[in-house]
C-alpha cells in the first residue's frame, strides 16, 4: 500500500472514530433524563396519584374533628367502625384517615359470598417438576413431583405487611367468616387451619390495623354484628351537619353555597314528605344531581324544569328502592312537591 494511501485509511479510520464519538455524545445526551435511576422516575407520578385522591376530599372542622378523633383511636392500636346510613360518607371517610397513616392500605369489600379462602388464600395450581433419568439407554426412569401453588389472601398480605386495612360494609359478609377478625383483634394472629398450610397461624405486624365500615342493622342484606366483634372495635358515627354536607356538595360537584343549600334542601324536603322512606337523605345522590345540573348547563334552581327533572331523574327510583311509594308516578310527584318547597 502506497503511503498516500495508508493516510487516506487511517484518516478514514480516525474520522470514523470521532463519529461513533459524536453518535455516543448524542444519544447519552438524548437519553439523559433517563439516565435518573427507576426509583427517581416513578414516584413523582405516585405522589401525583396520591395528592389527586385526596385533593378530593373535601374538609371541614367537622371532618377534620372526626379524623383526629378516629386517628388517636388507630394510634394506639385499637381498630374503628364508622357507622351511618348509606351514602353518609364512611368509605371517603375511611379511605381518607388511612391515607394519612402513611403504611399501605388494602381494602375488602364484605358481601354474603366471602369466604375465609378469600382472605386467608388458597391453592391456586399445581407445579410439576418431571426428573428423567435415561443415562443407560435401556432403562428409564421417570420421577414426577406435585406441588401446590398457594396464594396468600388479601387479609394475610396485609396483616403480615402492616397494612391499614378497609374492611368496607363488613356486615354483608357471614358472621362465620367474620370470625376470623377475633383472633386477629385479641391474639394478634391470623389463624390458618383447614388451610393446608404447614404453619398454624401468621403473626400480624404491629402497625396493621383496621377500618370498619357498616351500615345500620335495618337496611336489606345485612347480618347482625357479633356482639364479640363489636365488642373489640370503638364506634364511630358518620352523620355530617348540614353544613359540612353543604360543603361537600358544593366543593365535589363544582357549584355555589345557594346551589348546594337548594339540592340538600330537595332532599331534606323528600325525606319530610315521606318519612317512612329512611335513607333517602345520603350525600351521593346530592351529588348525582349537582354534578348532573353542572355538567348539563342546567340552572340549579327550583323554578328549571330540566333542574325538577334531573332530581325526579336521581330520586324517583330511591323513593321506590326505600319503600316510600310503588310507582314511578307517584315518586316523580314526590320528588316535584320537594322542589317546589325549596322556593
Ligand atoms: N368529605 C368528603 N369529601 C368529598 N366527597 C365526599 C366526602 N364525604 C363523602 N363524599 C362523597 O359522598 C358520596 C357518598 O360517600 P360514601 O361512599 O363514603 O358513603 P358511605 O357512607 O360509604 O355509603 P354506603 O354505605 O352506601 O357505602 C361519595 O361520592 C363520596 O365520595
Amino acid at each position: 500500500m502506497s503511503a498516500q494511501n495508508q493516510t487516506s485509511s487511517r484518516r478514514t479510520a480516525a474520522q470514523k472514530n470521532r463519529e461513533n464519538l459524536n453518535r455516543k455524545r448524542n444519544q447519552s445526551q438524548r437519553s439523559a433524563p433517563a439516565a435518573r435511576g427507576p426509583q427517581d422516575q416513578k414516584p413523582p407520578e405516585k405522589k401525583e396519584e396520591k395528592k389527586q385522591g385526596r385533593k378530593n376530599y373535601v374538609e371541614t372542622e367537622e371532618t377534620k374533628r372526626l379524623i383526629k378523633r378516629a386517628d388517636r383511636c388507630l394510634m394506639s392500636g385499637y381498630p374503628i367502625h364508622l357507622t351511618g346510613r348509606s351514602g353518609a360518607g364512611k368509605t371517603a371517610l375511611a379511605l381518607e384517615i388511612a391515607a394519612r397513616r402513611d403504611r399501605p392500605v388494602t381494602v375488602i369489600t364484605g358481601n354474603h359470598e366471602i369466604t375465609n379462602e378469600d382472605l386467608l388464600g388458597g391453592i391456586t395450581g399445581l407445579t410439576s417438576t418431571k426428573l428423567v433419568d435415561n443415562f443407560i439407554r435401556q432403562v428409564y426412569k421417570k420421577e414426577v413431583n406435585i406441588k401446590e401453588n398457594w396464594t396468600p389472601g388479601k387479609l394475610v398480605e396485609a396483616a403480615e405487611k402492616g397494612h391499614t386495612l378497609i374492611y368496607d360494609e363488613f356486615s354483608r359478609s357471614r358472621p362465620e367468616t367474620n370470625n376470623l377478625f377475633l383472633s386477629i383483634l385479641e391474639e394478634r394472629v391470623i389463624p390458618l387451619y383447614g388451610t393446608k398450610q404447614n404453619k398454624s397461624h401468621v403473626p400480624v405486624h404491629p402497625e396493621f390495623n383496621i377500618i370498619f365500615t357498616s351500615n345500620p342493622i335495618e337496611y336489606a342484606g345485612v347480618f347482625e354484628k357479633q356482639d364479640a366483634l363489636m365488642d373489640r372495635l370503638i364506634t364511630l358515627e358518620v352523620a355530617y351537619t348540614q353544613r359540612t354536607t353543604e360543603s361537600i356538595i358544593q366543593h365535589k360537584a363544582d357549584v355555589k353555597q345557594k346551589e348546594a343549600k337548594v339540592v340538600w334542601g330537595v332532599l331534606k324536603n323528600l325525606q319530610e314528605e315521606v318519612k317512612e322512606a329512611e335513607g333517602l337523605l345520603s350525600i351521593r345522590s346530592a351529588l348525582m344531581i349537582a354534578t348532573i345540573a353542572q355538567k348539563a348547563e342546567i340552572s340549579i334552581n327550583p323554578e328549571d324544569e330540566e333542574f325538577t327533572q334531573v332530581c325526579q331523574d336521581v330520586l324517583s327510583g330511591e323513593v321506590i328502592r326505600f319503600e316510600g311509594t310503588d310507582t314511578f308516578a307517584k315518586a316523580s310527584r314526590l320528588v316535584k312537591n320537594a322542589v317546589q318547597k325549596t322556593k
